[in-house]
Order: C-alpha cells, then sequence, then structure tokens
C-alpha cells in the first residue's frame, strides 16, 4: 500500500519512521510518502494561507496550492491508478474500525493535512471530480492541524494491512473490531502472578478456554455498559437479548 502525506509540517510525520509503521516501511509492506506543502507555493514567502471571504477567524489554505500539490502527488502512481483522498478535519465523518479496515485494502492513500482554519472547499470539490474524498473526524475537538490526526489515521490503517502485525489475531480481537462484536476489551494481565498484593484473576490461571471465553466476554460486557452504554445498545439493536449470550 502507499500512502502520500501532503503537509506544511513534514517534521510532524517523522514517528512514521519509528515502530510499528517504520518497519513495514522498511519490509517493503508499505510505501510511505511525506511532502512539504510549501513546494507547490509561489512567491519568496511561499504563502499558502489568505483571508476568508465573508469575514470570519483565522486564514484559510488556498485552492491554487493545493490543487498543484494535489495534480502532482495523485499524478504520480503507476499508470492511471487513481488514490482515495482523506482529510482529516472537525467536520468529517467519524473515523471507526470499519472505516480504517475498508483503507485498509486501498491500494493509495492520500492524506491532506490542514491547517489554520483550514482547506478552501474548492479543492476537495475539485478532488471529488477525479478521486474518492473522505472528510474524517478522530473526534470533537479541534486540533491545530490535521497532522496528528493523519498520524492515527496511517497508524490505524497500517495494522490492518496484511504482513504489518506479527500477529494478525491480536486485530480481530481488537475492541471495536467484528471479533469482538463491538464490545470494549476485558482487562488484561501478564508475569508476576501477583504484584502490589494484586492477584491475576483465578479464572485466568487455569487452563479452561471455555471459562476464560466467558469470564472475557461479562468482563467487556460490564466494562462496556460502564463507559460506552451507546456500544451497547447498538449491540443489543443488532442482536437482541443474543448480545449478552
Ligand atoms: C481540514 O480542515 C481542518 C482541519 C483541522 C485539523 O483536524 C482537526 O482539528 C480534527 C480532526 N479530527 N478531529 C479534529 C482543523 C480545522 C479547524 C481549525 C480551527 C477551526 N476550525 C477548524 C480545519
Amino acid at each position: 500500500m502507499r500512502i502520500d502525506v501532503v503537509t506544511i509540517f513534514p517534521g510532524y510525520l517523522a514517528p512514521l519512521d519509528e515502530a510499528l509503521v517504520g518497519r513495514a516501511r522498511r519490509a517493503g509492506l508499505l510505501d510511505v510518502r511525506v511532502h512539504d506543502l510549501r513546494r507547490w507555493a509561489s512567491g519568496v514567502h511561499k504563502a499558502v494561507d489568505d483571508a476568508p471571504y465573508g469575514g470570519g477567524p483565522g486564514m484559510l489554505m488556498t485552492a491554487p496550492v493545493w490543487g498543484a500539490a494535489l495534480d502532482e502527488v495523485t499524478a504520480s502512481g503507476d499508470d492511471d491508478a487513481v488514490p482515495r483522498l482523506l482529510v482529516p478535519t472537525p467536520a468529517g465523518a467519524p473515523l471507526t474500525q470499519r472505516r480504517a479496515a475498508g483503507w485498509a485494502s486501498e491500494p493509495w492513500l492520500v492524506l491532506a493535512c490542514g491547517r489554520y482554519e483550514g482547506i478552501d472547499a474548492r479543492v476537495l470539490d475539485d478532488a471529488r471530480r477525479r478521486m474518492p474524498v473522505e472528510e474524517v473526524s478522530l473526534g470533537d475537538y479541534v486540533l491545530a492541524g490535521g497532522e496528528v490526526a493523519a498520524l492515527v489515521v496511517v497508524e490505524a490503517v497500517s495494522r490492518l494491512v496484511p504482513g504489518v502485525l506479527g500477529n494478525p489475531a491480536s486485530a480481530e480481537l481488537d475492541s471495536f473490531a467484528e471479533g469482538t462484536a463491538g464490545l470494549l476489551e476485558a482487562p488484561a494481565y501478564t508475569r508476576p502472578e501477583r504484584w502490589r498484593d494484586l492477584d491475576v484473576p483465578e479464572v485466568l490461571r487455569g487452563g479452561n478456554h471455555a471459562v476464560v471465553d466467558r469470564w472475557r466476554r461479562d468482563r467487556s460486557l460490564e466494562r462496556t455498559a460502564a463507559v460506552r452504554p451507546d456500544l451497547l445498545d447498538a449491540l443489543v439493536a443488532r442482536h437482541g437479548a443474543a448480545a449478552f449470550d
């Protein structure tokens, strides 16, 4: 999978050289390219922003700069390959595991990192004429730019790309993955068996997998009911009382 990230702060994407994503890049599983948007800005100041029409606070990133950048980045694929353009923004649809899983099977993603108050709307309108475009929100808060959100999206997607995770089964049992039917993960333990007078639950130290699975399911239900009752409502709506089996 190829992932391009366009930003005025390339250094913000340095963590993509580290750990899971860094290893996957070096193993040739991911082709991640970071581009400095100012490459496509003109003039001595390489301006990428201007005042919003209609007034309002702050500045917006201009269409000509983004248009030139996306034209070059999205034209650099094999033959006539077309990427999916993802734009982190508070005005986007929520990032979910399901959406990340869908993107993990795409051959090519481009992430556009907004700064200031955002990007001239015509940039996405124009891009939609040539490629799929999705706006994605990490949550109901405002960041200073899309770079941190891009790191989240790249990591959430990359760990689902075949071969990237050493143990693919762990992705199956993520919270929110289909494998756990949308419940939060149960508390987990490892050695030592006793630590600061706290013991690992007895049931986990036995070998009975059916009993362990039941215990984990019960703890997941408890935890989900306590912190995410909305997920439980969705589960019951989907499966009825069988959700608690
Ligand atoms: C592309 O347009 C954007 C992008 C971003 C960066 O992303 C986030 O903040 C975010 C992504 N998920 N949740 C939050 C921020 C603004 C923005 C800034 C100030 C006022 N209003 C909007 C605009």
